[in-house]
């Protein structure tokens, strides 16, 4: 069953076309990989999913449903949440506070501080940071950050969720840890798109590879098949990567 579907989706910034036609299905339960180079209009392809940037042309349907006119509340509401490439928790409030308000926004809709404060406990608890939820943000190294905005997207109570390179900046071990943690996530039956360039992680947790080539999809498959396509190899993964098997 499609959660999600593109229908020639096409985005410009002034002149600058940043995607073009772009039809991309995601599957209810999976874990879809995204990558492609630099550039390639990843990000601008989850923020118009996101509804946080205007439309050029094309629809976007979620749950068979047009959502092209929602608003980025209204979206969070039906079951998309994301992380963000950057991690920016809101200053001045504790660990906690910051995934207390994915419960506001999101599909639980908490109504009270307390339920809000339950629902974020949870979260915590899924991605280990239960230790630190009275700590400022701003002072947890990288990992713990990229597990707070983990949890706070959890707390939204997704369907769908968006993860952009949340491995970025991590060592192995932290890799292999938040890799189980994606894992865990889609037996709990949370669909996910996973936007990576470390492409152990995408070899590693994907169901199927799509690859964004100067914001066209070039590819699509098994992983396997993906790293072994001459177009992908040639505009992003190069020869090395293809001889060696992952990276
Ligand atoms: N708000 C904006 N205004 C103008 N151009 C933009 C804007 N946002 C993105 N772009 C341009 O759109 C193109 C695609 O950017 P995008 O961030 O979507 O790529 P990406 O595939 O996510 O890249 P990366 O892997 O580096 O994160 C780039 O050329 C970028 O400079």
């Amino acid at each position: 069953m499609i959660i999600l579907e593109t229908k020639n989706l096409a985005k410009k910034y002034g002149g600058l076309e940043v995607l073009n036609n772009v039809n991309l299905k995601v599957y209810k339960g999976e874990i879809l990989g995204l990558i492609g180079p630099n550039g390639a209009g990843k990000t601008t392809l989850m923020n118009l999913i996101c509804r946080l940037t205007d439309i050029t042309k094309g629809e976007i349907y979620y749950k068979g449903e047009l959502i092209n006119n929602k608003k980025t509340y209204e979206i969070s509401k039906m079951g998309i949440a994301r992380t963000f490439q950057v991690v920016k928790p809101f200053k001045g409030l504790t660990v906690l506070e910051n995934v207390m308000v994915g419960a506001f926004y999101g599909r639980k809709n908490a109504k009270t501080r307390a339920e809000a404060k339950d629902i974020a406990m949870e979260a915590l608890k899924i991605v280990g940071l239960l230790n630190e939820k009275d700590r400022e943000p701003s002072i947890l190294p990288i990992a713990q950050r990229k597990k707070l905005e983990l949890a706070r997207a959890l707390a939204m109570d997704p369907e769908l969720l968006i993860l952009d390179e949340v491995m970025a900046g991590l060592n192995p071990k932290e890799l292999d840890d938040i890799m189980k943690e994606i894992l865990l996530l889609k037996e709990r039956g949370i669909t996910i798109i996973a936007i990576e360039h470390v492409m152990k992680v995408i070899m590693g947790i994907s169901d199927r590879v799509v690859v964004l080539h100067l914001g066209e999809l070039i590819c699509e498959g098994k992983p396997h098949e993906v790293c072994n396509n001459p177009q992908v190899i040639e505009a992003y993964l190069g020869n090395k990567f293809a001889q060696r098997g992952v990276a």
